[in-house]
């Protein structure tokens, strides 16, 4: 059983491989569009993009599954969130999605993105570091390093892999 990942990220790749560590599967990563913007706004920008990188990693990669996950933020009342989701594709079944930690960013970061910045560069200009978005993740930086941004997808995928385990069992036991 192939599983496809539509990125490149580090980060991402690494949370795929540790929640499907118990299994055999072999595990690829290919680029695929999410299909929205470079920074999504929204929570659900974010699935939507989760969603198309999930679908299309399975596509281009061939493979049994699919899965897409993608940073975003969202606006409430207590500040602008981060918020991170991911998607898992898989034939004959809707796509899955599990949503991850949330902490809300600083006001001079939060400013920046709302006048169109990505988090990406802010992150790195902010930490005086290069591609935090493959390492710690802006949630790594503002944690102190309690959760970094792998083990933030290494939940979300957990909660992916378990909602598929579940939905597979039980369409085995209806049949
Ligand atoms: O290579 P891909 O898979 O595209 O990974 P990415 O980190 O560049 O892209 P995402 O779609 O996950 O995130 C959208 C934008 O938000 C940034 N971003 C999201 N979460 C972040 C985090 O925790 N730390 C730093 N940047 C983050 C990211 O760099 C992008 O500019």
């Amino acid at each position: 059983m192939r599983v496809a990942v539509g990125s490149k990220n580090p980060a991402k790749i690494n949370a795929v491989k540790e929640a499907f560590k118990e299994y055999q599967y072999e595990i690829i990563s290919v680029d695929a569009e999410s299909g929205v913007s470079e920074q999504p706004m929204s929570d659900e920008e974010t699935i939507k993009g989760a969603v198309n990188r999930a679908i299309q990693a399975a596509e281009l990669g061939d493979a049994e599954i699919g899965i897409g996950l993608e940073g975003g933020v969202q606006q409430t009342p207590y500040g602008l969130m981060l918020c991170n989701w991911g998607a898992l594709a898989a034939k004959g079944m809707d796509p899955i999605i599990s949503g991850g930690a949330r902490i809300p960013l600083p006001d001079e970061i939060a400013q920046q993105l709302l006048m169109g910045a990505e988090l990406g560069p802010v992150m790195d200009e902010y930490a005086k570091k290069q591609n935090v978005r493959k390492n710690e993740g802006a949630v790594g930086i503002f944690t102190n390093g309690q959760i970094n941004r792998s083990e933030m997808f290494t939940h979300v995928m957990k909660l992916l892999v378990g909602q598929y385990e579940y939905e597979t069992s039980r369409n085995q036991k209806t049949v």
